[in-house]
This record gives C-alpha cells, structure tokens and sequence, in this order.
C-alpha cells in the first residue's frame, strides 16, 4: 500500500488495450483511477498510465483523437508516468521494428524493440527482480512483449531478464518520475509495480504542493 494523505488521480490511457485491469490496480492502490480519452480529460491528472494492448493502434489512435501532442506536452512537463508493454513502446523516444513513422510519446530516453522477443517465444512468464521493489522478485506475464535495447545516460534499470536467450535483456526501467515494464504486473495480482507508481505520482503532487519543482 502507498501511504500519504492525497489521493492522486491517476488516467489510464482509454484508447485501446488491458484498461479496466489498470484501473483496478490503481483504484486498489488508493489512486482516484480514470479513463482518458479526450485531450480535455489530461487537464485535472496527477500521473497518467498508458495500457497494454498493441502500440501502433494506440499511436493512431491517440493521433486522430487529438491526444498525441498533449499527452506528449504533459509528460514533457514533468508528469509523471507509467507504460507497460504496448505504453513502454509510447514511451520510448526511439523505437526498433516499428512500421515507418509510428509516433510515440516519448519521455523515456531509451530505444525500445517491438515484439523483441521473437515469435517462437510470443508469451512467457519468469520472474524479474526489480531494483527498489521489496517483497521479492515480481511474477513477470511478457505477451508480444519489447525491450529496451539501449538506454541513455539519465535512464535507471530496475530489471532485467535472468537466464534463457533472452538473459540480461532490460524489461523495467525509470527516468524521473516516467516508469515503464515490458512486461503486465496489472495482469498477475501483484500490486507493487502500482504502488511504486502511486508512491512516485504522491511525492511529485507533495512536491508541486509546496512549490517545489
Ligand atoms: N502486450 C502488449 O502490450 C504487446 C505490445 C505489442 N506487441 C505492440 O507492439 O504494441
């Protein structure tokens, strides 16, 4: 549980993909969890979540609904943020084995590879130990899954794949107060990924409460 008095109103990113499994996990987590789907719905958020799902429908998507350049605007302003899977590739500023010209977000200063692990592996679970997340290593659900293949200097890794071909791989990362995992802890149950996000989402409200940048 994250602790604090505000409670933070945290979107998801209501376009395409695993929605409602983010807003449970937020809600659980004490955040006052909304969907988001026009540009004017930003305004009032104190983090914002992108989904799941498949990256370039969203991009489209985001694009055509005017959301893309606010949502761009917003996390270039500081707020903060957390993808998985399909969000870590909006998130990346530079991405691999996309279709030419898919948009991102970008706040994230990392290459990210769609689809990395391959076809033969489409889906898999292990467990990655994630740097700062007591309680253990997380129960990690990859499906279609990216990683990221470079990360720049102000880029910390929280994790990365053991063993397998893919070991060594880095599948969690954070930048500021931007979050992103290759893989879907809102699908396993295990709310810590949240709760860092919630936790991260309080301090920056607290933060800019008391003036501070
Ligand atoms: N589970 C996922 O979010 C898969 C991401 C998808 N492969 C994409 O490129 O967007």
């Amino acid at each position: 549980m994250s602790t604090g008095p505000t409670r933070p109103v945290v979107g998801v990113l209501a376009l395409q993909g695993d929605v409602r499994e983010h807003l449970a996990v937020l809600h659980a987590e004490g955040a006052d969890a909304r969907p988001v789907r026009r540009p004017e719905e930003l305004a009032d958020l104190h983090g914002i979540v992108l989904p799941g799902g498949e990256s370039t429908t969203m991009a489209k998507l985001a694009a055509r609904w005017g959301l893309l350049q606010p949502l761009r605007d917003a996390v270039g302003a500081g707020l903060p943020a957390y993808g998985s899977c399909a969000g870590m590739i909006l998130l990346a500023d530079r991405l691999l084995d996309a279709p030419p010209g898919q948009e991102t977000v970008g706040g994230l200063d990392v290459t990210v590879r769609r689809n990395a692990f391959g076809r033969q592996v489409d889906s898999f679970e292990t467990r990655v130990e994630l740097d700062g997340l007591a309680g253990g290593p997380v129960h990690a659900v990859f499906i279609r899954a990216p990683w990221v293949e470079e990360a720049g200097p102000g880029v910390q890794v929280l994790g990365r794949v053991v063993g397998g071909p893919a070991d060594g791989r880095i599948v969690a990362v954070r930048q500021g107060d931007v979050v992103a995992t290759s893989f879907h802890p809102e699908l396993t149950g295990d709310r810590r990924v949240h709760a860092l996000f919630v936790d991260i989402v309080r301090r920056h409200l607290a933060d800019a409460e008391r003036g501070e940048p």
